[in-house]
């Protein structure tokens, strides 16, 4: 089944279009890696997504239910890091909890079961500015993870990081999923998700030109690109630090 559905979305950015005719479908339970060079518009997907950018001409379906005038449903369905990390540095990993928790209301039960499920319990204490970026991924995805979403969308989630807080990441995102859970993830590259991903689509010219199974993808991507083309899927993306923000 379907958890998220998108027909015939353009959007563009004063004259220059991003998407044309986009269309996307999400099984539920699945992890779907969407794939494009950089400024191919992914970002600009999966703000739509969210309601953060709004296209005229789509449709957008969560669960079979029409989004278009309530995008703010999909905002409380969803868990989301885009752009900025969630986090304040100056707090500590659990009163980051404690100051999300001014809007939910979970109380320290639910603290404690993220803490341990992103595997910071004993970094509780410890200021967001002394964490590791690895540390900082999993506190983002604790934060993004904490009112119980079935949907969880991250825009360039390894981007920053090396091979092992990669796939430290991509363990937790394991975790998640078997819990039941949908993710959306974006990458430029394919190789740092294709363990990860039950599903891979790649964004071309406004809209998905290759998706299935990362072998799949592969397979296609052989057939019809040069090997120098094929490549800039398959680099590794640049583990350069990205900066980090306070509020
Ligand atoms: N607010 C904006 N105003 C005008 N143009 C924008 C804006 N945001 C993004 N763009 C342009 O839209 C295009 C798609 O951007 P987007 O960030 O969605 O791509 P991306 O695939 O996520 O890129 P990257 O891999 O570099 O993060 C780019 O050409 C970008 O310059």
């Amino acid at each position: 089944m379907n958890i998220l559905k998108i027909e015939r979305m353009d959007f563009c950015y004063k004259q220059q279009f991003i998407l044309k005719d986009f269309e996307l479908s999400i099984t539920e339970g699945s992890i779907y890696g969407l794939v494009g060079k950089p400024k191919s518009g992914k970002t600009t997907v999966l703000k739509l997504i969210l309601g953060l950018l709004k296209s005229t001409s789509s449709r957008i379906y969560l669960k079979g239910q029409d989004l278009y005038d309530q995008r703010d449903k999909i905002q409380q369905m969803a868990g989301a890091i885009i752009d900025l990390p969630y986090y304040q540095n100056f707090l500590t990993v659990k009163e980051n909890f404690k100051y999300i928790d001014m809007l939910f209301g979970f109380g320290d039960l639910r603290i404690a079961e993220i803490l341990r499920f992103t595997g910071l319990t004993k970094h509780t204490n410890i200021k967001v500015k002394k964490l590791t970026m690895t540390q900082r991924k999993l506190l983002s995805i604790g934060l993004a993870l904490f009112h119980n979403p079935d949907l969880l969308i991250f825009d360039d989630l390894l981007r920053g990081l090396d091979n092992d807080s990669k796939e430290n990441v991509c363990k937790l995102l394991l975790k998640i999923k078997k819990r039941g859970k949908t993710i959306i993830m974006s990458n430029r590259s394919i190789c740092d998700i294709e363990k990860v991903c039950t599903h891979i689509g790649l964004l071309e010219e406004g809209r998905i030109s290759i998706e299935g199974s990362a072998l799949e993808v592969r397979k296609e991507l052989e057939q019809n690109l040069d090997y120098s083309e094929q490549r800039l899927y398959y680099s590794p993306i640049e583990s350069k630090a990205i900066p980090t923000f306070s509020f």
